[in-house]
């Protein structure tokens, strides 16, 4: 008898295309004005049915992560089944592949794919997932979706849009410096710079709070600026990951193979 094969879920890259801070909630939150958009690549989540819940973490980030409760993958797991009253476990793998705490929703994407690959593992209703996700971080919701969105209130209420983007080359580029998002917002200066249209003629607003915090984003985004090709470079969500989209994948290869070697880059496409 052969073995089962795992099931594997992808937990894509998550870059905001523009953010625009509005206010202060009574939650302790941030009103916002987002649009989301989605990588090809990501983290990689496997699953095995087994008696108990049990979560192995490996790749290149994985020391920066406890394997432990806490884990939002651990998470996300103990809430679906709590929620869709589920009595089975499932032996999870997580390849840790993106930074943590870098702007691109690590956590919350792997939150998320946890739950589609629970859903379907588990046979249960999506809509629990849809139920819980909110509770397991603001950007849950749209990382569980993975689709081209705009987010409003705290991030979670979504409408699908089409920004126009999907199939162009991505770079995108992080200093090697984590950035506590609670930090970022609470760096904010309070001030609303109004609302977001056109995402091509948006801004990030988090981007002045981070660079205070980590002024590497400045020479990531000067860097950025000058290669050949690049279009539309920003920071991504509290930072510090920044990205170009290009014209072609030739243009946004030669930008990987100038990347400064200290600074951990993906070359992927927008979903
Ligand atoms: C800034 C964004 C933009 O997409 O992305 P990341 O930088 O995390 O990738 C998100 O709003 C982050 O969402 P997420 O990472 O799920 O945040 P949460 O766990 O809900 O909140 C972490 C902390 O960030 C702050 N926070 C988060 C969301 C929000 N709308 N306002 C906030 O002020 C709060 O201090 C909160 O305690
Ligand atoms: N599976 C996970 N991947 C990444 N971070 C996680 C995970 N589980 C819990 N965390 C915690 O969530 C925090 C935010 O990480 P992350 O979601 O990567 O940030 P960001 O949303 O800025 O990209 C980190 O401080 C980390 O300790």
């Amino acid at each position: 008898m052969s073995e089962p094969v795992p099931a594997v879920e992808i937990a894509p890259a998550k870059i905001n295309l523009a953010l625009h801070v509005r206010g202060r909630r009574p939650d302790g939150r941030h009103d916002l004005e987002t649009i989301f958009a989605f990588c090809t690549d990501g983290d990689r989540l496997t699953g095995e049915l087994a008696d108990d819940l049990s979560l192995t973490i490996t790749g290149p980030f994985a020391a920066m992560l406890d394997d432990g409760p806490a884990n939002l993958v651990h998470r996300a797991a103990t809430a679906l089944a709590a929620e869709a009253r589920v009595g089975k476990g499932v032996r999870l793998t997580l390849d840790k592949r993106l930074p943590v705490a870098s702007g691109i929703g690590g956590g919350s994407a792997d939150a998320a794919a946890t739950l589609r690959l629970l859903t379907a593992m588990w046979n249960v209703d999506p809509d629990h997932a849809t139920r819980i996700a909110p509770a397991l971080g603001s950007d849950v919701p749209a990382c569980l979706l993975s689709m081209s969105a705009r987010g409003e209130a705290a991030g979670d209420r979504l409408a699908l849009v089409d920004p126009g983007v999907a199939g162009e080359p991505v770079l995108l580029v992080n200093p090697r410096r984590p950035l506590s998002t609670a930090a970022v917002f609470a760096g904010w200066d309070g001030v609303d710079r109004g609302p977001l249209g056109e995402w091509r003629e948006g801004r990030n607003d988090l981007e002045a709070p981070a660079r205070t915090l980590v002024p590497a984003i400045g020479d990531v985004l000067n860097w950025l600026t000058v290669q050949p090709g690049a279009k539309s470079i920003r920071m991504s969500g509290s930072g510090a990951t920044c990205f170009a989209l290009f014209a072609d994948e030739a243009t946004r290869d030669a930008a990987v193979a100038a990347c400064p070697a200290d600074w951990w880059h993906l070359a992927s496409f927008l979903r």
